[in-house]
């Protein structure tokens, strides 16, 4: 049968009258079209409806075996699939392999880079976002989002006596303790690691891991599958240079060799509280007769010598202290896509530059929604929870943003997912699992909180954060099997006063007791 929501495109190129390219009229598509073939994206399933993907890399990213381990907290694995694959499993969505560049949201349509138009009746703009470099367009500044990024940056490694490592969220911390064979320079803006996760207390926790060697095994993560087939660009897709792919998600470095030139294992020096100054080339450092340091050594505390050695780059710190590097990564977190969607459309942004949306997932334009790395979530949040541009958020956006496109168009209303009730994040950093519940770094609750930690060294780290008596959130690093009980008690909100310091002691066992 042939699918109806496939529009039908007749040559690749635009016609042309003379001189003159013209955009082909424009196609009616389904009534629903999403662009983005991310996690988000993929999200967006309408069982009986008619989809139209339009989607700027050749390969989507499919969830599989997803698991609902508690009310709040996800697993999956994550892989990536060619675009038939899901034509394939879905016969009413149609993939269009294009970059999207203009909407034109009066006339409901968009336009590709092929020169095609589609019209829709909804829209979800599911595009990502883009590393947000520290220096754009410097051969030397790298960025890592998606699959050939990552590659460029391992290839780039291989020849690498020293990397500096410029931000201190969730890519800085990954690589800090993945890289070997090759000095690692790590300049962060916090006196403590980890900044968008963890406080001084965790990341003092984590900092023996990585000034140790690394002996133990990989402990296995669920949400780590990551194929390589169907990566290949199949022959004639055109992916405008502009246009990111998919961004990476759980354990994306596997598979990969992050190794440097040098026989050694670990080699990291933490420059804190500093930003990045100046960024030299090779000539413009030696015109400037600055000095450049020595890699620091353990010993030698702050006692560091001029370097002899002949970098690439150099990188001047805001401390005044310059280092030499074969590149810089720059680790520094992300700017939503919307420049194509820009022009012409007059839509909310938020602080972050993003597409700021509603508690349905609704831009501030008629038939627009938004869902993922691109959108701002501008509603009123539950106390408990908040933005954090990640795969799991990614994916709850996307699944809900096709429920309120489905609602609207047939008249009906729809509460606010649940999953929006709490925030709730597992992941791996330095080889523990981490599990993040809530405010659990106090935000946004000022000084009227308090802290109640328990800390076995090598082992495991746990804080609450509590206030009134309740509990607001959590940081579970280790396997402490507490996420589900924690869950509970923050959405709960019982008041645990009477339960004091033995709510996180260690012969208690508290899942029973709460139970
Ligand atoms: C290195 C790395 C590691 C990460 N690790 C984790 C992790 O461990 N846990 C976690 O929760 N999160 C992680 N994240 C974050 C997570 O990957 C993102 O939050 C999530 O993938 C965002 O999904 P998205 O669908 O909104 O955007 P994306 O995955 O970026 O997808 C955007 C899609 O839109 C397409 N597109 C872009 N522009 C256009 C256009 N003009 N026209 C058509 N299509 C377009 C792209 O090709 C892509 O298919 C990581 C991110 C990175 C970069
Ligand atoms: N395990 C996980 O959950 C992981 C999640 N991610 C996600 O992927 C995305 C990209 O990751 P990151 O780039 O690490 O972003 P991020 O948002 O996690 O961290 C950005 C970091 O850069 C710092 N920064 C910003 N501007 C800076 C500047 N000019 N100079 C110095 N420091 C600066 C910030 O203080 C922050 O520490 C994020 O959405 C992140 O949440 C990435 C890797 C792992």
């Amino acid at each position: 049968m042939q699918n109806p929501a496939a529009p039908r495109r007749q040559s690749a190129s635009p016609q042309k009258f003379g001189n003159m390219e013209v955009a082909r009229p424009p196609q009616t598509a389904g009534k629903f079209v999403v662009v983005g073939g991310g996690i988000a994206g993929l999200a967006i399933h309408f069982p009986s409806e008619e989809i139209l993907l339009v989607t700027a890399s050749p390969v989507i990213k499919a969830v599989t075996n997803f698991k609902q381990i508690s009310k709040v907290l996800e697993e999956f694995d994550v892989e990536e699939q060619p675009s038939t694959m899901l034509e394939n499993r879905f016969p009413n969505i149609k993939v269009i392999e294009c970059g999207v560049k203009q909407l034109k949201s009066e006339e409901h349509c968009i336009l590709t880079e092929d020169g095609s138009q589609y019209v829709y009746k909804k829209l979800c703009l599911c595009a990502g976002a883009k590393p947000k470099l520290i220096c754009e367009g410097n051969p030397y500044v790298l960025g890592i989002r998606d699959t050939d990024s990552a590659q460029e940056f391992q290839k780039q490694l291989m020849n690498a006596k020293r990397i500096m490592i410029i931000g201190n969220g969730g890519i800085a911390l990954e690589l800090a303790y993945e890289v070997e064979g090759c000095e690692v320079i790590w300049a962060i803006k916090d006196k403590a690691i980890g900044n968008t996760f963890f406080d001084a207390g965790a990341a003092e926790f984590l900092t023996s891991k990585l000034i140790a060697e690394k002996p133990e095994a990989k402990i296995a993560h669920k949400r780590t599958r990551y194929t390589t087939e169907g990566k290949k660009k199949e022959a004639g897709t055109k992916i405008n240079a502009g246009n990111v792919g998919s961004a990476l998600g759980p354990d994306w470095h596997e598979g990969l060799n992050l190794k440097g030139t040098r026989e050694f294992s670990h080699k990291i020096h933490i420059e804190t509280m500093c930003e990045v100054k100046n960024i030299y080339l090779q000539k413009d450092f030696r015109i400037s007769k600055k000095k450049s340091l020595t890699f620091p050594r353990d010993d030698q505390n702050e006692l560091v010598t001029t370097d002899k050695e002949i970098w690439p780059v150099y990188v001047e710190l805001t401390n005044e202290k310059i280092y030499g590097c074969d590149f810089i990564v720059s680790a520094t977190g992300v700017t939503p896509n919307i420049e194509p969607f820009l022009c012409g459309n007059n839509f909310d942004l938020g602080e972050d530059g993003g597409l700021r949306v509603d508690d349905h997932m609704h831009t501030s334009l008629p038939d627009i929604y938004a869902a993922g790395d691109i959108c701002t979530a501008s509603w009123q949040p539950s106390p408990f929870w908040q933005q954090m541009r990640l795969w799991t958020q990614a994916r709850q956006m996307g699944w809900y943003a096709a429920k309120c496109m489905t609602a609207a168009s047939l008249g009906e209303s729809i509460d606010m997912d649940f999953s929006f009730e709490l925030f709730a994040h597992v992941t791996k950093f330095f080889n523990y699992k981490v599990v993040l519940l809530g405010k659990y770094n106090a935000q946004s609750l000022g000084s009227d909180h308090e802290l109640m930690l328990r800390c076995t060294k090598g082992q495991e780290y746990i804080k609450v954060v509590m206030q009134n008596g309740r509990m607001m959130g959590a940081v579970l690093i280790g396997e402490t099997n507490l996420e589900e009980t924690f869950e509970n008690l923050i959405l709960n909100q019982m008041n645990l006063s009477s339960y004091g310091e033995d709510l996180l002691d260690p012969n208690i066992d508290i899942e029973d007791y709460f139970d």
